[in-house]
C-alpha cells in the first residue's frame, strides 16, 4: 500500500484526522524518566501506545532526536509504531531539500535507514532538490507550502510573476506541486492550521490533495477554521498535527492517559466540524 492509501484507508478506518507530533523534549518528561538513558524512546513509545487508536498518522520531528543524539531512538520508535501499530503511516518531519547527490541520501535516510513512509521536504532549491523523494513512489513527499509560523509570509507571500500569473509564491508552489511534480500521486502539502484563509486559498488550487496541517495547540490555530476552510468533498484530506498540547498535556504520572484524552478530545473536536 501506498502511503497515500495508507492514509486514506486509516482516516476511515480510525474516524480521525489528527496525527501526533512526536516532539520529546527530555526537560518536560514526567520525574520518571530523569535516570533513564533511554527516556527519549520510553517516553514517546508510550506516547504513541496511549494515543494510536485516536491517530491517522504520527509525526516524528527529527531535530528532536538529532539534538540529543538519540537518532537511534528514532529508528527504534518508528519500528515499534510499525510493529505494535501497522497501518498507521509515519510522516518523518525533516524538511529536507539539497542538491540531487545529497538529495537522494535524505531520501536513503528518511525511506530506508528510518523507514518512514513520508517525509516533509522543502522545495525552495527547487524540483531536482526534491526529485529523489518524488520517484519513491510508495512513499509520502509532504512540501512546504505556507507554514505555520509567523514569519512564513516574509517569503512565501512575496508576490511572483510565473506561468502567466502573479501571485503569491506559496499559491505558486501549491500550483507546481499538484501539477508537475505529482506524478506519482504522492505530494502533500504543509499548510499551517494558523492561516485559515491561506488553508483555503491552496485547496482551491489543489482539489482533494492531502495538507499536513501543523499549528493547532500549542500554536494557537483554531480548529473549526481549519477544518471548515481546508476540508476535501468528503471530509477529509487533512493530517492535523498537534505535539506539545499533547505530549505535555500533563507533566506527572498520568502523561499517557493525560495524552490519550487530548488527542481524543482533538479528533472529536475535529469531526464536528467535517
Ligand atoms: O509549518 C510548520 C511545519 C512544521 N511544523 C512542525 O510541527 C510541529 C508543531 O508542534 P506544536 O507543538 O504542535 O506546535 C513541530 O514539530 C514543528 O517543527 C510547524 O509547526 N509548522
Amino acid at each position: 500500500m501506498t502511503f497515500i492509501e495508507a492514509l486514506k484507508h486509516r482516516w476511515q478506518q480510525a474516524n480521525s484526522l489528527v496525527c501526533v507530533g512526536l516532539d520529546p523534549e527530555p526537560a518536560k518528561f514526567p520525574a520518571k524518566f530523569t535516570n533513564d538513558p533511554d527516556a527519549i524512546f520510553a517516553f514517546c513509545r508510550d506516547i504513541a501506545d496511549a494515543t494510536a487508536e485516536y491517530v491517522c498518522c504520527f509525526k516524528p520531528q527529527i531535530a528532536h532526536f538529532a539534538a540529543h543524539g538519540a537518532e537511534s531512538a528514532l529508528e527504534r520508535l518508528i519500528a515499534h509504531i510499525h510493529a505494535t501499530h501497522p497501518g498507521i503511516p509515519v510522516i518523518l518531519d525533516a524538511k529536507r531539500g539539497d542538491i540531487g547527490s545529497t538529495a537522494q541520501q535524505y531520501a536513503a535516510e528518511a525511506f530506508d535507514r528510518y523507514q518512514a513512509d513520508a517525509v516533509t521536504a522543502n522545495p525552495y532549491l527547487g524540483r531536482d532538490s526534491v526529485q529523489p523523494f518524488l520517484n519513491r513512489a510508495d512513499k509520502g513527499v509532504v512540501i512546504l507550502c505556507r507554514t505555520s509560523n509567523a514569519g512564513a509570509g516574509d517569503l512565501q507571500d512575496l508576490s511572483i510573476h510565473a506561468d502567466g500569473n502573479t501571485r503569491p509564491l506559496y499559491q505558486h508552489v501549491a500550483e507546481k506541486v499538484a501539477g508537475e511534480w505529482n506524478g506519482h500521486g504522492n505530494c502533500a502539502l504543509v499548510v499551517g492550521a494558523t492561516w485559515p484563509a491561506q488553508l483555503r486559498e491552496v485547496r482551491a488550487i489543489v482539489g482533494e490533495m492531502p495538507f499536513l496541517v501543523p499549528g493547532v495547540g500549542a500554536q494557537g490555530g483554531d480548529v473549526e477554521a481549519v477544518v471548515k476552510n481546508a476540508r476535501t468533498t468528503d471530509g477529509t484530506g487533512l493530517v492535523v498535527s498537534s505535539s506539545r498540547a499533547i505530549l505535555y498535556a500533563s507533566g506527572g504520572d498520568d502523561y499517557a492517559d493525560a495524552a490519550a484524552h487530548a488527542a481524543r478530545t482533538l479528533r472529536d473536536q475535529i469531526n464536528r466540524y467535517r
